[in-house]
């Protein structure tokens, strides 16, 4: 066993230096043979496929074109990635992906690597990967993920970027994560953080968090595949706080959205964001819990609820709201070009889950958002339904 530990080690090389007690040297058979399998292994790079080419598929595209290209042992160089086929100025949106490598509709502006090729059918795009990056709208990942049932690698491993949840007519949500291993039968990471995507697109610093209860496996594959000078990864095991995390503050960044429309200012907009964070924190204790305090300071928590709060498209739209009248999905559709902001949907997900547990009083905020979102409450009574939060007993 310990020349077994000793040859994998030195790949064959002598181990006089070995750390291990004394050994006897392996001997050549043993070691190169190892070595060969370890070999093996080592050198078939991992191809990786996109499964998603909206805003934030588009700016991931950029990093992980460019971390496949510069580690050519771990990983293919060519990532494919799955275009939802649609035609902009006349051409198919791949077609000028591929020609222009630049998303022309969904991240415009900037340049995707040569590498990165768009597929539109994702059966292809997906068949031959050993990582699948899933970063689609979530309404949409039950049947994605049903498309390629049965037609990918079985030992594949797939990551999540997709912040929102699925729905179960029964029990009310399920991560999305859990969907698609429950849907492909593989093992699911996440990684979500403090990540607007356009900013990202731009190279400006930020970081991320990786869940995966793979760690020892997966870890380093996984992040070596983000982990850039301006976009820096945590890998953790909490993979349930850290994907409803980024699920949990669309909502919050609603209600920022409508303290921002009705003109509220940064204090309510704190204490919005206080109580958001205290709602996700109570979320996950009572329905996944077991999640370690620290991994809502990681960039998942705390960090992606402030630029969420600030930057973000669900912000965005909810002031809109509150300042012109109009409904949700006509503003989604003047002011996102196609893009999807997650939160009201996923208010309406979890408030029905709330109430089949009977736990509507414990999340005021959430529900509030809900409400606004269906017209049953107006923007202005957020602060009603916060004024009377179980934070404060
Ligand atoms: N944009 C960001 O800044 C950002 C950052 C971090 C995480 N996220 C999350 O990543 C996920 C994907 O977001 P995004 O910004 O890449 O997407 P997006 O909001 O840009 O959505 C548009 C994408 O949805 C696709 N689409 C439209 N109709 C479809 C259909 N019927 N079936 C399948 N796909 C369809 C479009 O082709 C396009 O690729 C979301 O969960 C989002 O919350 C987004
Ligand atoms: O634009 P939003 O509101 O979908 O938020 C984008 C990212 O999730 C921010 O990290």
């Amino acid at each position: 066993m310990l020349v077994a530990v000793c040859a994998l080690r030195h790949f064959g090389k002598s181990c006089y230096s070995c750390a291990f007690p004394p050994h006897p040297k392996p001997d050549l058979f043993v070691t190169f043979g190892l070595k060969s399998l370890y070999s093996t292994y080592k050198m078939a790079p991992k191809n990786v496929a996109i499964i998603g080419s909206g805003n934030w598929g588009s700016a991931i595209a950029r990093i992980v074109g460019r971390t496949t290209k510069a580690n050519p042992d771990m990983y293919g160089e060519r990532v494919n990635m799955w275009v939802f086929e649609e035609v902009v100025d006349g051409r198919n949106l791949s077609e000028i992906i591929n020609t222009e490598h630049e998303n022309v509709k969904y991240l415009p502006g900037k340049k995707l690597p040569e590498n990165v090729v768009a597929v539109t059918d994702v059966v292809e795009t997906a068949k031959d990967a050993d990582i699948l990056i899933f970063v689609i709208p979530h309404q949409f990942v039950t049947r994605v993920s049903k498309s390629l049932a049965g037609k990918i690698k079985p030992d594949a491993v797939a990551l999540s970027l997709i912040k929102g949840l699925s729905t179960v007519p029964s029990d009310g949500i399920k991560l999305v994560s859990d969907e698609i291993k429950e849907i492909l039968n593989i093992d699911v990471a996440v990684l979500m953080g403090a990540n607007l995507a356009p900013e990202v697109a731009n190279d400006n610093y930020c970081e991320a968090t990786i869940g995966t209860k793979n760690k020892d496996k997966n870890g380093d594959i996984l992040k070596t595949l983000f982990h850039t000078d301006f976009f820096r990864i945590n890998v953790v095991a909490d993979t349930e706080a850290v994907e409803l995390c980024g699920a949990l503050k669309n909502i919050v960044a609603c209600a920022a959205g409508f303290s921002d429309g009705l003109g509220y200012g940064d204090n309510t907009k704190a204490a919005v964001i206080r109580l958001g964070m205290m709602e996700i924190v109570r979320f996950v204790n009572q329905f996944y819990p077991g999640a370690h305090l620290s991994t809502f300071f990681e960039s998942c928590g705390l960090a992606d609820l402030v630029t969420t709060c600030y930057g973000g498209r669900n912000r965005r739209v909810c002031e809109a709201f509150v300042k012109s009248d109009k409904p949700l999905p006509e503003l989604e559709k003047e002011m996102l070009n196609g893009q999807s902001a997650q939160g009201p949907l996923t208010a309406e997900e979890v408030f029905d889950l709330l109430q089949k547990t009977k736990s509507l009083e414990n999340y005021p905020l959430f529900v509030a958002v809900k409400r606004i979102c269906k017209g049953e409450l107006k923007p202005h009574e957020l602060i009603d339904c916060l004024r009377t939060h179980p934070e404060y007993q």
